[in-house]
């Protein structure tokens, strides 16, 4: 049985996270937690580990070290059973909606329902036909992914993340190449269920417009020197009142600033050059 509303334990706890690729650590003890009905918003510049984040968070990567708990259960050593069923109690939505192409959306939608075990097929199309409303796409159920439109195609990925009722949504990038009007909707849909259904939500997102509107508590990772680490944590007006020069860069959207627009030719030279990861290639034709 699922805890009650208002149950003070956190649904994910992550403590002293730490991701080495190759020597460089991609996340460098991320510590935060989130709370039941919350939308969580981890932003941060290009590369600086969110999707490497969430990945290890929805049990997709294992960490060099740290711990992290969902629903009050450590992730970090099970093994793919026991995360499986974890895993049912959350959705998932990427970047790209990730649909199959050669399935219709109402395949697509239908897929972790009939993964999930045998029910009867009048079962599985009303709750393909409920999920398909739910996001506004009544009567597209036989149209294959080609056939709609970038926007119709992120809303099939949350109808597909939404089926099986779950308790925690995980979004990469929902709203990126959607237009204004389609972000609105994708983030109404998504501030539905965290409201009206008390999902709790995680959401990366490069979109600020979007952050601020659907975001409850945001953490922004940082880049450079502080890479792998939180920089800033809090809610909206503390993010926006936060006195960190690259916070507030990032935030405004400004263009040059403590993550420079440029790299002085040593910077870039040692980027080059003198990572620690670095090796020749040699190519031929
Ligand atoms: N499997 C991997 N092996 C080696 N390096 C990786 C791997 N996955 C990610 N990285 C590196 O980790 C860093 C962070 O990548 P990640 O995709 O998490 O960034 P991001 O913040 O989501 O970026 P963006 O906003 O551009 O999508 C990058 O430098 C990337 O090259």
């Amino acid at each position: 049985m699922s805890a009650p509303r208002d149950d003070p334990a956190p649904v994910i706890e992550v403590t002293d996270l730490v991701r080495d690729f190759h020597g460089r650590k991609v996340l460098n003890g991320v510590s935060f937690k989130v709370m039941r009905g919350d939308t969580m918003i981890i932003m941060g510049g290009s590369g600086c580990g969110k999707s490497t984040l969430l990945r290890h968070i929805i049990g997709a990567m294992k960490p060099t070290s740290g711990s992290i708990k969902l629903f009050g259960q450590e992730i970090t050593g099970l093994k793919e059973a026991e995360l499986a069923r974890i895993r049912r109690r959350f959705g998932v939505l990427f970047q790209s909606g990730a649909l199959l192409q050669s399935m219709t959306v109402g395949e697509n939608v239908a897929l972790p329902i009939l993964e999930h075990g045998k029910l009867d097929p009048s079962i599985v199309d009303l709750m393909v036909k409920m999920k398909l409303e739910m996001v506004g796409l009544t009567g597209f159920e036989h149209l294959k992914p080609a056939e709609i439109s970038g926007g119709m195609k992120k809303r099939v990925g949350l109808a597909r993340a939404l089926a099986l009722d779950p308790e925690l949504l995980f979004s990469d990038e929902p709203t990126a190449g959607l237009d204004p009007i389609m972000t609105s909707v994708v983030d109404i849909l998504t501030q539905e269920m965290t409201r009206k259904l008390g999902v709790t939500a995680v959401v990366v997102t490069h979109d600020m417009t979007s952050a601020f509107r659907i975001g409850t508590k945001m953490i922004m990772l940082g880049t450079g020197p502080n890479q792998g680490k939180i920089i800033a944590a809090g809610t909206p007006e503390e993010m926006r009142a936060n006195p960190h020069g690259e916070v507030q860069q990032f935030i405004k959207g400004e263009p040059d600033g403590p993550v420079p627009l440029r790299l002085s030719k040593g910077d870039y030279v040692e980027r080059l050059l003198g990572h620690p990861g670095y090796t020749r290639t040699s190519y031929s034709a």
